[in-house]
């Protein structure tokens, strides 16, 4: 279990140290465009789950989303600060 914060830290070390297989280090290699896209398409299946499947299955669409979200700031070089100062 880990919090957003803790996910952002962990991805901005990915980022940082560039470990092999890294998923992370893949997604932020493929650009904002393949960013964003991955984006959208997570946001698509949470809408999708959240009309057509189990509170399980959300939460885990909700999981990839936010983790997509992270690595777009990531990718752009926003830290999470500069989004909490809208919250
Ligand atoms: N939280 C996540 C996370 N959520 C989603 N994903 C990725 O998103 C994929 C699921 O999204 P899709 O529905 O698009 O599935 P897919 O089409 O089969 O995936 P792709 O082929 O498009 O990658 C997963 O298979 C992961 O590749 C994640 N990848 C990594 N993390 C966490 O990020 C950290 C760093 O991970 P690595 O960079 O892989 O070491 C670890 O703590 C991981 O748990």
């Amino acid at each position: 279990m880990k919090t957003f914060d803790e996910l952002y830290a962990e991805l901005a070390e990915r980022a940082r140290s560039r470990p092999e297989g890294s998923g992370t280090v893949a997604a932020l290699d493929a650009g904002v465009h393949a960013q964003g896209k991955k984006v959208l398409e997570e946001a698509g299946e949470v809408w999708i789950a959240a009309e057509h499947e189990s509170d399980e299955r959300l939460a885990e669409e909700v999981s990839q989303l936010l983790y997509r979200v992270q690595v777009l700031l990531l990718g752009r070089g926003v830290p999470l600060e500069d989004v909490y100062r809208y919250l």
